[in-house]
């Protein structure tokens, strides 16, 4: 089995696989795709997935894209157990609901936001936009009432999903406020004592923040630069239950 993951860090998505394929201790090989320069669009990539979006999984002669798929199929066929991704048809519908709310809202919502600051060069974070991020944020904390990890006691790969978009997002775009959203808060400590989160995701949403700050020097207030040295100590992290 050669297993090789097409992207960049600075993806969700691909951070998304990264720490499934990290919970798994999957061997895989990484190959750089840089989308600044247009690499997805680069014949040899179109071929893989005409979709030209990252990341995308080849494992020996197929290729598999979007996240959500590529993280159902590693954990279908790799995992020793299902505890990731459970059979149980409700247990597995609730998970899917959460992949689905990351891929339909809240990754949705990234993506404008990087649109509008690096293709459209918009030098102020737009309110509105921001506003439906709060939104999100609102809804995932009633998700986790009653809940550890987003879809129940355990992690699975929808704590994967919405970890790699809501670390970005928190860091580049809207602060998760403790005061506002406890759990959410809380679910953000526990997901990044994972032992692989620094390299498998936090890194990405790092360099991503910085990026971001790059294009957007005077927004970031204090509560940003709280949450960006918060998270790069460790402070308030939990210990994983
Ligand atoms: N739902 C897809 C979204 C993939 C996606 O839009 N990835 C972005 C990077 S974060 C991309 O490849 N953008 C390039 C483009 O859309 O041209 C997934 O989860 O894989």
């Amino acid at each position: 089995m050669v297993l090789v993951l097409f992207g960049t860090e600075l993806s969700p998505g691909v951070r998304a696989v990264l720490l499934t394929l990290r919970a798994l201790e999957l061997d895989h090989e990484f190959f750089p795709v840089d989308l600044f320069a247009g690499e997805h669009l680069e014949p040899y990539f179109v071929r893989k997935n005409p979709q030209r979006t990252v990341p995308v999984l080849q494992d020996n002669e197929a290729c598999i894209w979007d996240s959500h798929a590529i993280m159902g199929y590693l954990v279908g066929k790799y995992a020793f157990t299902d505890a990731l991704y459970p059979r149980d048809p409700l247990k597995r519908a609730l998970v899917d609901q959460r992949l689905h709310f990351d891929s339909g809202i809240l990754f949705v919502l990234f993506k404008q936001l990087q649109h509008l600051i690096f293709q459209e060069q918009v030098a102020e974070l737009p309110k509105p936009l921001i506003e439906q991020v709060h939104k999100a944020y609102e809804l995932l904390e009633q998700f986790l009432d009653g809940r550890n990890y987003m879809a129940g006691q355990l992690v699975t790969i929808a704590d994967f999903s919405i970890a790699a978009t809501l670390s970005t997002l928190h860091l580049s775009y809207a602060p998760v406020d403790a005061v506002g959203y406890p759990k959410l808060s809380e679910w953000l400590a526990r997901i990044s004592g994972l032992p692989y989160y620094e390299q498998a995701n936090l890194r990405g949403a790092r360099q991503m923040a910085e990026l971001v700050r790059t294009k957007l020097p005077k927004q970031f207030d204090k509560l940003w630069l709280k949450a960006f040295e918060d998270i790069k100590s460790g402070a308030g992290r939990q210990p994983l239950k």
